[in-house]
């Protein structure tokens, strides 16, 4: 198989909203409809950084796309098109099959449509760049969120975290948490219609790639804003409960890896989001509020701050 007989088994499809899909030196896409603007975000996944060596290679297509749907979803943007840049060590069949399947099983339940890429040998590393639509201004900002707003997160946190200790070696979790963390560190779903329907009620939003203090910290940095987050409001997932509190904290608080939606919005919204919540079946949690100040501080039930020093995930902190 080579360079082009791989592309063409594994990932040409016939163009449908694309005017030119994969297969030329660009591939030509129609214009975002009158009153929408082109949101666009990339992200990269590196065997060894943001996924163990051997992992499911279905798996992997849903989190290279998942990601990526991710802060779409965080922007308030529908799906329209993918680019896909892959680094592989060697053409395997059985592993490209699997890989796009899980990748194709995604985009056409999202109604996202691949439209071209790039293939090369080397590590194996993926990375999609994503394009969907938003109105004009009705985008979910980070930089949005007033003093007074509630902070609020959908989903559950830390989970997903626990399976990289797990698999990292640094803790052993029974088999039927690891099945539990590991479906949610593998398998992330991202939040598409929640970001949509947020675009009525939220003031700015992003995703939990990083965990919950660090990626807060970025709306509070682009609103000028601090937040107050109650720690036991934070929907830590329920497979954690019989870890110890400062595992939970760890893995909730910075662990990284949820893929959730963090967003922010007026009071008077409670009662709609609520309602949301309901109509999507996801939980929604009010964990905090937005007040003046620059720094995340996440009290305990006595009202004491923790240490949340360690913050976010982050690929260059020198620890
Ligand atoms: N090499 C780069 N060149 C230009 N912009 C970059 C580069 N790396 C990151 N950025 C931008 O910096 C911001 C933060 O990047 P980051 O990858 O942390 O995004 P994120 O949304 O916070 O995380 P995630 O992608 O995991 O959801 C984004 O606006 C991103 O587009
Ligand atoms: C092997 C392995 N080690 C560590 C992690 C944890 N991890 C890696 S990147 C990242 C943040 C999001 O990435 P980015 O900021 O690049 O989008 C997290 C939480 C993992 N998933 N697999
Ligand atoms: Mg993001």
């Amino acid at each position: 198989m080579n360079e082009f007989d791989l592309i063409g088994r594994y990932f040409a499809r016939p163009a449908r909203t694309a005017l030119l899909g994969v297969g030329d030196d660009c591939a030509l896409l129609p214009s975002p409809p009158p009153g929408e603007v082109l949101a666009v975000s990339v992200d990269m996944l590196v065997e060894g950084r943001h996924f163990f060596a051997g992992s499911d290679p279905r798996a992997l297509g849903h989190k290279t796309l998942a990601v990526n749907l991710s802060d779409l979803a965080a922007m308030g943007a529908s799906p329209a098109w993918f680019t896909l840049a892959l680094a592989l060590p060697g053409a395997d069949a059985a592993w490209l099959a699997a890989f796009s399947g899980g990748l194709f099983a995604l985009a056409d339940t999202a109604g996202i449509e691949l439209v071209g890429g790039d293939t090369t040998r080397g590590p194996l590393t993926m990375s999609v760049q994503v394009a969907g639509h938003v109105p004009a201004g009705g985008a979910l900002r980070r930089d949005g969120a007033r003093a007074g707003d509630d902070v609020w997160v959908s989903g559950h946190l830390g989970a997903a975290a626990m399976a990289v200790q797990h698999r990292a070696g640094g803790i052993v979790l029974t088999d039927e948490m690891l099945a539990v963390c590991a479906a949610r560190l593998d398998w992330p779903e991202p939040r598409l219609a929640l970001g949509l329907s947020l675009r009525a009620h939220a003031t700015a939003a992003l995703d939990v790639s990083d965990g919950l203090v660090g990626d807060l910290a970025h709306i509070c940095e682009q609103s000028n804003l601090g937040a107050d987050v109650d720690w036991l409001s934070v929907p830590v997932d329920p497979v954690l409960q019989t870890l110890p509190e400062a595992a939970r904290q760890r893995a909730a608080l910075s662990g990284g890896d949820d893929y959730e939606l963090c967003f922010t919005a007026a009071p008077s919204a409670r009662s709609a989001i609520d309602a949301l919540s309901d109509e999507l079946g996801l939980p929604l949690t009010r964990v905090g509020i937005m007040r003046p100040g620059k720094d995340v501080t996440v009290r305990d039930a006595a009202g004491h701050p923790l240490d949340t020093r360690q913050g976010g995930f982050d690929h260059f902190s020198p620890s």
